[in-house]
C-alpha cells in the first residue's frame, strides 16, 4: 500500500485562569481572532483549531481525537501528544476525570468510541485488544502494569519500527477494562514516588492501545496502534523548585523534551538527511508518530496566566514548528499468502507497462529536448496514471490499461518492445491528456534544469561558505596577533614612561650640578680676586718695609707694643677689603 503524506494535526488549549491567578491580575492571553487562531503579546499563532478557555472537554475531544478513532480501526497507527508547562492542563485533557462524564478526557473518550465501532463491526472479523501503560523518567521506561520492570529496553522489529521490549499487554474487551488498566497504572505511578506532583510533572506517560483485527475469512490482519501522551512538563527544571536535585539529573529530566524539540526542528525543515531520535527514550520510542507511519496530533496546552508568558510563548512556538511536519501514513495489513501472489501478479503487470511507458516517454523527450518537433501522430499516447491508479473496484489497473481506456491495446508479450505497439487515434479527451502529459514531462525537464542550477548554486555557497571560514579563520589570527601586538605597545609604552622619568630625574641632577658648578666657579673667582688683592698688600708691605727698618722697634712689631697692634688692625681692614 502506498504511503500518503499526512501533516500533524496542531491544535492549541488555553485553559481558564485559576482562582488565584484571576485574583492577581487578568489574563495574559484574550484574544482569539478566529477559531483557528490565538494572540500573545504582538503575534498572532495560527493552528488546526485554537480552543478558548470555554471550550469544554467533549469539543476538545470532538475536534482533536474523535477522527483518529476511524483511522487506528482502518489499520493506521495514531498519536495524541500533550505538550505544554506544568499545570496548563495537560493531564485534564488527557485523562481528566475519568468517572466523570462531563469532565472525561481523551483517553476514557477514545475508549468508549474505538469500542462502540467494534461492538458494529463485521462478526468475521476477530479482534484484539492489548493496553500498555509505561512511564519515561530520567531516561528509564517503568511499566505502570509491573512494577518490577523499573528501567526497560528499546528494540526493533522486522520493520525496524522500535517498541519496549518486555513491556506488560494487557488483554482487553470493554471500555471498563480499559478504564481499570488505566486506573492500575495511574496509582502505581503515585506509589513509586513519594513527590506525585513534581514527579508527574517530570515524566512522559505513554498510553497505548494496540487494536488487531484478523478476518476469519480471508485471514488478513489488519492492526492499528494508538499512543496517548502526556508529556512531562516543558518548563525549565529550576521554575519547578526542583529540590534535591542534582545537576544532572536535571539535565535528564530535560534531555527527552530537548531532544523531542530537536526532532521536530529537524522534521519541521524537511530536507534533514537524519532526524536524532536514537538522542533520548522519548523520541526513540515514539518514532513512529513524528514524521513516521502515524497520524499525529499535538495539543499544547496555554496558561492564560501573565506569570506564565514567557513558557507559553515557547509553547506556542513549539507547535508552531510542529505543523509542518508531514508523516507518511500506511495501513499495517498482513496479508495471507494467496493475497501476497495476486498482488505481487498485479505488481509485476504494472511495472512492465510502466516501463514501456517511460521507454516511449524518454524516446519523445530526447526528440523534443534535441530541437525535434515531434509529429502528433509519433507522440507517446500513454498516461501513467491510469496504469497505476485503479479506476473499478477489483480491476487490476494494468487491466484497466489494456482494455483500451486510452484507445492502447497493449499485448502482454510485446511490452518490452515499444515498436510493436500499434496506436489508435485519440479522442479529443485523450489528445488533452496526452498534451497535459507532455506539459508535465517539459514542466519535469525545467525543474530538471533549475534543480542543476540550483545544485550550482548550492555548490557555489558550498565554496563561499568555505571561503568564508577561511576568512573568518585568518580573521581570527589578525585578531590574537593585533591583540599581541596591543599588549607589545602597551608594554613599549610602559617602558617609555619610565624612561622618560629616569631622564627627568637626570635633567634635574644635571641642573643641580650646574648650579654648583656655577658657585664653584664664582668661589674660585672670589679667591682669586682675594689672593689678587693679598699679593698687592703685600707687595705694599713689601714697600713699606725698608721705611719702617728706620724707627725704634726696627720695623718689627712686638706683642703689648701698642703701635703694633694699630699696625695689625690696618693690615687686617686691608685683608678684609
Ligand atoms: N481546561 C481546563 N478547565 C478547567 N480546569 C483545568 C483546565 N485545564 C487544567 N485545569 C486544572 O488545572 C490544574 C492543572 O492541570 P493539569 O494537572 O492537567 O496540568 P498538567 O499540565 O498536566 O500539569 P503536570 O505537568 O504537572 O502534570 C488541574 O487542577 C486541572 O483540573
Amino acid at each position: 500500500m502506498a504511503d500518503e503524506a499526512i501533516r500533524v494535526k496542531v491544535v492549541c488549549r488555553v485553559r481558564p485562569l485559576n482562582e488565584k491567578e484571576r485574583a492577581s491580575g487578568d489574563a495574559s492571553i484574550v484574544n482569539f481572532p478566529s477559531p483557528s487562531c490565538v494572540a500573545l503579546g504582538q503575534r498572532m499563532y495560527t493552528y488546526d483549531h485554537v480552543f478558548q478557555p470555554v471550550s469544554t472537554q467533549v469539543e476538545v475531544y470532538t475536534t482533536s481525537a474523535r477522527p483518529l478513532v476511524k483511522d487506528v480501526l482502518s489499520g493506521y497507527n495514531a498519536t495524541i501528544f500533550a505538550y505544554g508547562q506544568t499545570a496548563s492542563g495537560k493531564t485534564h485533557t488527557m485523562e481528566g476525570v475519568l468517572e466523570s462524564s462531563e469532565f472525561r478526557g481523551i483517553i476514557p473518550r477514545i475508549v468508549g468510541d474505538i469500542f462502540e465501532h467494534i461492538y458494529a463491526m463485521d462478526a468475521n472479523l476477530e479482534i484484539h485488544i492489548k493496553i500498555s501503560y509505561f512511564e519515561i523518567y530520567m531516561e528509564k521506561i517503568r511499566d505502570l502494569l509491573d512494577m518490577t520492570k523499573s528501567n526497560l529496553p528499546i528494540g526493533e522489529s522486522k520493520t525496524k519500527v522500535p517498541y519496549v521490549k518486555g513491556i506488560t499487554e494487557r488483554f482487553a474487551t470493554s471500555p471498563e477494562e480499559v478504564l481499570a488498566v488505566v486506573e492500575e497504572g495511574k496509582s502505581n505511578r503515585k506509589v513509586a514516588v513519594t513527590n506525585m506532583n513534581a514527579h508527574s510533572s517530570r515524566s512522559h506517560a505513554v498510553f497505548l492501545i494496540a487494536i488487531k483485527q484478523e478476518n476469519k475469512e480471508t485471514r488478513q490482519t489488519l492492526t492499528g496502534k494508538l499512543y496517548l501522551v502526556d508529556l512531562a512538563g516543558s518548563e525549565k527544571v529550576e521554575k519547578t523548585n526542583a529540590q534535591g536535585l542534582t545537576l544532572e539529573e536535571a539535565k535528564t529530566i530535560n534531555k527527552s523534551l530537548l531532544a523531542l524539540s530537536n526532532v521536530i526542528a529537524a522534521l519541521s525543515e524537511g530536507n534533514k538527511p537524519f532526524i536524532p531520535y536514537r538522542d533520548s527514550k522519548l523520541t526513540r520510542v515514539l518514532q513512529e508518530s513524528l514524521g513516521g507511519n502515524a497520524r499525529t496530533t499535538l495539543i499544547i496546552c496555554c496558561s492564560p496566566s501573565p506569570y506564565n508568558e514567557a513558557e507559553t510563548k515557547t509553547t506556542l512556538m513549539f507547535g508552531d514548528r510542529a505543523k509542518s511536519i508531514k508523516n507518511k501514513v500506511a495501513v499495517n495489513v498482513e496479508l495471507t499468502a494467496e493475497e501476497w501472489r495476486r498482488r505481487f501478479e498485479k505488481e509485476r503487470e504494472t511495472s512492465q507497462k510502466l516501463k514501456f511507458i517511460v521507454q516511449q516517454q524518454d524516446a519523445e523527450l530526447a526528440r523534443w529536448r534535441a530541437g525535434e518537433s515531434v509529429p502528433e501522430s509519433e507522440r507517446s499516447r500513454l498516461k501513467m496514471k491510469a496504469v497505476v491508479a485503479p479506476t473499478t473496484a477489483g480491476e487490476s489497473p494494468a487491466a484497466v490499461t489494456a482494455q483500451g481506456a486510452l484507445g492502447v491495446n497493449i499485448p502482454a508479450a510485446g511490452l518490452a518492445t515499444p515498436t510493436a505497439t500499434p496506436i489508435a487515434t485519440p479522442t479529443p479527451v485523450q489528445t488533452r491528456a496526452f498534451e497535459e502529459e507532455r506539459t508535465r514531462l517539459c514542466q519535469q525537464q525545467a525543474e530538471r534544469e533549475a534543480k542543476e542550477k540550483a545544485q550550482a548554486l548550492m555548490k557555489e555557497v558550498a565554496n563561499c561558505k568555505l571561503k568564508l571560514s577561511q576568512y573568518e579563520t585568518h580573521n581570527e589570527t589578525l585578531t590574537s596577533t593585533l591583540k599581541r601586538s596591543e599588549l607589545q605597545k602597551r608594554d613599549l609604552e610602559d617602558s617609555l614612561h619610565s624612561l622618560e622619568g629616569q631622564l627627568q630625574d637626570m635633567r634635574g641632577k644635571e641642573e643641580s650640578l650646574t648650579r654648583v658648578e656655577r658657585e664653584r666657579e664664582q668661589r674660585t673667582e672670589g679667591l682669586e680676586h682675594v689672593s689678587r688683592e693679598l699679593e698687592d698688600l703685600l707687595e705694599d708691605a713689601e714697600t713699606l718695609l725698608p721705611e719702617a727698618a728706620g724707627s725704634p722697634s726696627g720695623g718689627h712689631c712686638w706683642q703689648g707694643d701698642a703701635d703694633c697692634s694699630d699696625n695689625r688692625a690696618v693690615q687686617s681692614s686691608a685683608f678684609a677689603d
